[in-house]
């Protein structure tokens, strides 16, 4: 599977890695090739246009990052959207329901339904402990519950005896009573197949599944069928709702397509690989490791890694230090506030933050938003060098310069100044020499900087990921915000998800009060 396309966008990154410079004609360049290979690898063209969209954007917004390569940096993108098109890591078979817990599976004739619902019910039984029940519903096709039967006998898990003359509702509502009376803890219903998808099959499959209830619709798809894969899985979805798909066929030489636009047409999770013919031959589904396959370029993704984890922690590192000596002059808080502007402003920030929905209106009434961080930016850009290292120097005409500059007032210079002369004031206490204090700054950067992943720069400190923090950090965090009370304008309910801790958000620039 997906040989060709290997072979096709290994050649094109060939081209493009060695380079030195790439400009946004060669970008296009080399996304016109990759959209060419993609298509040809049969993946689905809303599916194409959407992942090189996504790219170009990331790409033409990309800080290269020093000892990389702009091209490399070209792969690193293309390989993060690929495995974002795949979708998640490890989805299991979701089992959190009563037992018994209910798993339908549908798909077309031929697609390997049948011996995939018998090798996930040995994986259930022999990996997860799991008493299994399978039963097969196909009433069509004489022998299909005699092949499920032995395919029982060879794997050992029991089979739902076989009535002559019901149709699929009834054997699935025995199957499950059976189930329930037998102490089961999974009931695989095996539905028949069709050619391909017709009324009457979309119509039997919707009254199983009314009758049955089942916790998992699994959808198996074999992965050599192209396009038509991917209009199978947007039909089943939209007629009865699927939670997860099987690829089967795995191990082909196909080109791959349905395999990388199944989950993206769906936006279900692909659950589970078959790669064989044999009852063992299913596995979890890892979009990192085809992703590697695909690009082939192992190597150059986690150099790219590497350098971006470097340079972040370096530049949290030396941002740190600084706050901790108390120089945080206005440069530094320029710094600030475009990392929160490309945090999304205020709303992405919020959204980070556990508990801080709440927050959103007070921040809005007290006509904080995020127009306040671009003027706030223009005015510290309207400053000379020298008056951004040292405010103090700022006095009444130099205010009237900036203010023309910047189109504000001086009450809005003013407001920027007190704010970052509180900012300092924290930034110093927190960064203060105890041990502890320096501790709870590089938790700060730390969490930033991982929020902000490659594009970000160095999480330029400040916002603290309170869901990562220990327990002890959180406990010092919120006696410095405690002692903070009152000296940070605005955000006076304090900080919602540190249980009691009032006064002011370290590292958020203070909020105008209300007027
Ligand atoms: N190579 C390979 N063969 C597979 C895989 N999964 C299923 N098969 C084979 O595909 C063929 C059809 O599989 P079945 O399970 O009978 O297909 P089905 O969907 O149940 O078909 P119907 O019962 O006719 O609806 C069998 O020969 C399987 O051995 C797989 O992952 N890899």
């Amino acid at each position: 599977m997906f040989e060709t396309l290997q072979e096709r966008l290994g050649s094109i990154f060939n081209g493009l890695t060695g380079r030195g410079a790439l400009s946004e004609a060669d970008v296009s360049a080399a996304l016109r090739e990759i959209r060419r290979a993609l298509i040809e690898a049969d993946v689905s063209l809303e599916v194409v246009k959407s992942f090189t969209d996504k790219v170009r954007e990331k790409a033409v917004g990309a800080t290269v990052l020093k000892s990389i390569k702009p091209g490399q940096m070209v792969v690193k993108i293309v390989h993060d959207e690929l495995v974002e098109m795949l979708g998640s890591e490890g989805s299991e078979i979701d089992l959190n329901a009563p037992a018994p817990v209910v798993i339908m599976m549908v798909g077309l004739q031929g697609s390997g339904k049948t011996t995939t619902t018998g090798k996930i019910s040995k994986r259930l039984h022999e990996k997860r402990g799991k008493k299994v029940l399978m039963a097969s519903l196909d009433t069509r096709r004489p022998a299909a519950q005699e092949q499920l039967r032995q395919l029982g006998e060879q794997i050992g898990v029991a089979t739902l005896p076989i009535i002559a003359g019901q149709n699929p509702v009834e054997i699935s509502r025995r199957a499950v009573q059976a189930a329930r009376l037998g102490g089961y803890d999974v009931v695989m219903l095996d539905t028949a197949g069709r050619t391909h998808i017709d009324e009457p099959l979309m119509a039997e499959m919707a009254e199983i599944r009314h009758s049955a209830d089942p916790h998992e619709i699994l959808l198996v798809a074999d992965s050599l069928t192209g396009q038509d894969a991917v209009n199978l899985a947007r039909n089943f979805n939209e007629r009865i709702g699927v939670t997860g798909l099987v690829l089967t066929r795995m191990d082909g030489d196909g080109r791959g397509g349905a395999a990388l636009s199944m989950r993206a047409v769906t936006g279900k999770p692909v659950k589970l690989i078959g790669v064989g013919e044999k009852m063992d031959a299913l596995e979890d589904f890892h979009p990192k490791r085809i992703a590697d396959r695909i690009l082939g370029m192992g190597d150059i993704v986690s150099l790219v890694e590497k350098a971006a984890e470097t340079i972040d922690a370096e530049k949290a590192a030396a941002m740190a230090q600084k706050m901790q000596s108390g120089q945080f002059d206005l440069n530094d808080l320029a710094e600030q506030l475009k990392q929160m502007q490309k945090m999304g402003g205020m709303g992405g920030i919020m959204g980070m933050l556990p508990g801080m929905g709440k927050m959103k209106d007070q921040v809005a009434a007290a006509g904080f938003d995020d127009r306040t961080f671009a003027r706030q930016l223009a005015i510290i850009s309207s400053m000379t060098k020298k008056e951004r290292t040292n405010p103090d120097l700022l006095k009444h005409s130099r205010k009237q310069r900036i203010a023309n500059g910047s189109g504000t007032n001086a009450a809005d210079i003013n407001k920027l100044l007190k704010m970052h002369r509180q900012m300092a004031d924290m930034m110093k206490m927190m960064g203060g020499k105890g041990g502890k204090g320096k501790g709870m700054m590089r938790g700060l950067m730390g969490g930033m900087a991982q929020k902000m992943g490659l594009g970000g720069m160095a999480g330029m400190g400040g916002m603290p990921d309170l869901a990562k923090m220990d327990p002890r950090q959180l406990e010092e965090l919120q006696k410095q915000a405690e002692k903070m009370q009152g000296k940070l304008p605005g955000l006076g309910a304090g900080l919602p998800g540190l249980p009691g801790a009032q006064g002011g958000l370290p590292g958020l620039p203070g909020l105008p009060r209300k007027k």
